[in-house]
């Protein structure tokens, strides 16, 4: 039986966790897990899973949820305090970190330093402050499984492989809805068709990164510091089918891919079951029912925001946590309708072209880094008419 504790366990990567929990009662048990905003689901999920601990990200949602809760036996907390107490439960085993954003740092950071093993969704994680993250988990002795799809692909394209032998990692990209929307048309996308992802049902956040694909920016640098490979070996291939999820190539010229239909329950489950496989009831793949498989290189120019995160790669130090906020903030105010498409990275740039990189020597530091980021984004946006 493994104790699992479920960071984010309302939003889509919690809910199929919580699926393939469902399926396995005599492999997992879900020893606390937490939510945002969305008490109602969240009202339920405690009453199914039956956690000791249930932690919502805001103290003032405390009194409703436990009114929501009332007879059923559940330490219910609040605010960052209590998204610590759910990371570091003494039962879990395992956390699998699913919240949305760098708000997942602090969480992630104290299940790593109370010695859990990771099952890690949060890749703002590994971009804002993945050289301390890798350090901690070194450290700490603990374990990190890949979620994110094209990175569980790596790593299991990796099994069996040493590291010193990689050529190239290639991370595939579905180019996302717009990837054949000529570039002046761009500026006119609405928030429904940038939510209307080809291949993939996600939360609403990293469905925006994929249409503008700093999602593909984010993930490099996620696998740089998962993998440990240098950036100049990590190359981005759009295949629209989304069908290989990544590739490794090796020094024979031998190149190793994951395939499988686009469900995020496969990468889950490896997580959670490695290094057995469980079924997870995901689409079989039948190649033959495809029309076929298609690469093609990305236009950096008309997906800027991917060119950015490279530019933040280069800058390296602060500069990633200083992206991702503006990020965050940028796609936020895209979602309210207070900024057009293109401005996102508009923001992005602007926010970059402010800031000077230094040196992070500590996760407070980072978060200081992001305070900076989104403080002078909101700024930027503001300044800025849709
Ligand atoms: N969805 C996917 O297929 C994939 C996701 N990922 C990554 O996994 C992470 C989660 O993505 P996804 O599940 O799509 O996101 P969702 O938006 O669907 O879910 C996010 C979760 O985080 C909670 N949350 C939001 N803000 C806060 C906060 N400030 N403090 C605490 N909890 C918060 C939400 O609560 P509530 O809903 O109750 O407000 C929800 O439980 C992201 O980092 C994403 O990049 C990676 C690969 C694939
Ligand atoms: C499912 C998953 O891992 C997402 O990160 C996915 O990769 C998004 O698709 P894009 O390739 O369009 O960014
Ligand atoms: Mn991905």
């Amino acid at each position: 039986m493994k104790h699992l504790t479920i960071l984010g366990s309302t939003g889509s990567i919690g809910v199929s966790t919580l699926e393939i929990v469902a399926a396995y009662p005599d492999r997992f048990r879900v020893v606390a897990m937490t939510a945002g905003r969305n008490l109602e689901l969240f009202a339920r999920q405690i009453k199914a899973f039956s956690p000791r601990i249930a932690v919502v990200a805001a103290q003032e949602d405390v009194p409703r949820l436990r009114e929501m809760c009332s007879g059923v036996t559940v330490e219910i907390l609040g605010g960052v305090e209590g998204l610590i107490a759910a990371a570091t439960a003494d039962e879990t085993e395992m956390v699998v970190a699913a919240i949305v954003g760098a708000a997942g740092l602090v969480p992630t950071a104290a299940a790593i330093r109370a010695g859990k093993d990771i099952a890690l969704a949060n890749k703002e994680t590994l971009v804002t402050a993945g050289h301390l993250f890798m350090n901690m988990v070194a450290e700490y002795g603990v374990k990190l499984y890949p979620v994110d799809s094209e990175h569980s692909a790596v790593f299991q394209s990796m099994e069996g492989h040493r590291s010193e032998d990689i050529t190239r990692i290639i991370l595939t990209a579905s180019g996302g809805p717009f990837l054949n929307t000529p570039t002046e048309q761009l500026a006119g996308v609405t928030v429904r068709d940038a939510l209307n992802h080809p291949n993939w049902s996600m939360g609403r956040k990293i469905t925006i990164d994929s249409a503008t694909m700093m999602n593909k920016g984010l993930e490099v640098l996620e696998a740089r510091w998962l993998f440990g490979v240098p950036v100049e070996k990590i190359d981005v291939n759009i295949h629209p089918q989304s069908i290989i999820h990544s590739m490794v190539e090796y020094v024979d010229g031998c190149v190793i891919a994951q395939l499988g239909s686009p469900d995020m329950k496969a990468p889950i489950a490896y997580a959670l079951s490695y290094p057995e496989r469980v079924a997870t009831g995901v689409k079989p793949l039948d190649l033959t029912a495809l029309s076929g498989l298609t690469f093609f290189r990305p236009d950096r120019e008309k997906f800027r925001c991917l060119g950015l995160a490279y530019r933040a790669i280069k800058d390296g130090e602060s500069m990633p946590a200083v992206m991702n906020a503006a990020n965050e903030i940028a796609v936020e105010a895209f979602l309210e309708g207070r900024l057009g498409f293109m401005q996102i990275a508009q923001v992005i740039e602007r926010t970059m072209d402010a800031h000077e990189a230094h040196n992070l020597k500590s996760i407070e530091e980072v978060l200081l880094a992001d305070r900076w980021g989104r403080d002078r984004a909101r700024e930027i946006c503001r300044g800025m008419v849709n």
